[in-house]
């Protein structure tokens, strides 16, 4: 029995594609399926500058291999030297659709993250005044907060405040991975939405530690306890308009993430689609796939739902993921979800 689930051309709200040979090898994995994604700014260097994401969108659309269409939505990583003024005229010409806030430490090349809020509070006011979204990674770095609190402490001492300190920010809080975020986004008024990813989905703290370590299952923020899963999934398969799709897939090399000290992502670009099907699904919710992959991300970024589709078909035989995909900087492992999957996306 084939069975068959056709959505509007879906988009990744946070995707990481790095540069030079991985960018090349990681970008049609993501292009094969989805129409745009919110690039992230965190290479090394950071994307900072207008000038330095424009340059950075068109490294990525010379990568793109013929006869692909994709739309790097492209984001600028806030300092706490960023110029509002720079921050606006990269807005206002379209390029950038949004500000990234890493807190300084919190995750992989956030060293030029943000320490002191009182500093970017400029930044902040103007983007309030032009719309232009805050996309947060939420956790504190405080070395005293357990690893496994650090988002939801995180919301209580910075991300509440900030919303009240600087009204009309519309905020998307980044791969949330706790009932806290979920309930605090619900809570909330409008212009707050958050995304949630594949892999989020799917494990929890459990897969990364019992039966030996596994590294390509340590991503940041890092999984949670069951009740967290399950409560990241009722939020993506409730149809709620805040939650949307943001894959955070995230490539690092096998040497890097199989190592004494290994690197935090989950590379998903590859099966992304395929594990969402299959977990709506389980969800008895495939009727909201298309909103959470599809039309609410759009919705909050004001952008247009695309009039391309994407069709997802189920059939007996499981479908057959590459095990790595080979990058010019190396291996890069694809997330394993652990079980059969019987969704292909075409
Ligand atoms: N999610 C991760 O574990 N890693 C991301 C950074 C991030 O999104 O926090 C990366 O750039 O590798
Ligand atoms: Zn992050
Ligand atoms: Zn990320």
């Amino acid at each position: 029995m084939t069975e068959t689930l056709t959505i509007p051309r879906p988009d990744d709200w946070h995707l990481h594609l790095r540069d030079g040979a991985m960018l090349e090898a990681v970008l049609p994995e993501t292009a094969r399926h989805f129409g745009r994604a919110i690039i992230m700014p965190n290479l090394v260097p950071p994307v900072v500058t207008g000038a330095q994401a424009a340059a950075y969108r068109e490294r990525i659309l010379a990568a793109l291999p013929d006869g692909m269409a994709f739309e790097p939505l492209m984001t600028l990583y806030l300092t706490e030297d960023t110029d509002p003024a720079d921050v606006a005229a990269a807005h206002a010409s379209g390029l950038v659709k949004a500000v990234k806030l890493y807190p300084a430490g919190a995750t992989t090349n956030s060293a030029s993250g943000v320490s002191d809020f009182n500093k970017v509070r400029g930044v902040l006011e103007k983007m309030a005044e032009i719309g232009l979204p805050l996309c947060v990674h939420g956790e504190v770095t405080d070395a005293d907060i357990d690893i496994f609190d650090r988002e939801a402490v995180f919301i209580d001492r910075v991300l509440d405040p900030v919303r009240k300190s600087t009204p009309g920010l519309r905020v998307v809080m980044e791969h949330i991975t706790t009932k806290n975020g979920v309930d605090y986004v619900k809570s909330s008024a409008a212009g707050l939405g958050a995304t949630i990813t594949t892999h989020h989905l799917i494990i929890n703290r459990n897969h990364i530690l019992v039966g030996g370590i596994k590294p390509h299952y340590y991503c940041l923020p890092v999984a949670k306890r069951e009740e967290h899963r399950l409560a990241l999934r009722a939020a993506a398969a409730s149809g709620d308009a805040r939650f949307f799709l943001g894959t955070d897939s995230a490539p690092h090399t096998d040497p890097n993430k199989e190592s004494a000290c290994g690197c935090a992502g989950c590379f998903t670009a590859t099966n992304t689609m395929s594990l969402l099907a299959h977990v709506f699904e389980e969800e008895g919710a495939l009727d909201k796939l298309a909103g959470f992959a599809s039309e609410n991300g759009p919705a909050f970024y004001g952008l247009p739902v695309s009039s391309e589709t994407l069709s997802l078909r189920k059939s007996g035989t499981a479908v057959d993921f590459p095990e790595k995909i080979e990058t010019g900087d190396g291996p890069v492992t694809v997330f394993d979800p652990g079980f059969a999957v019987h969704w292909r996306a075409e």
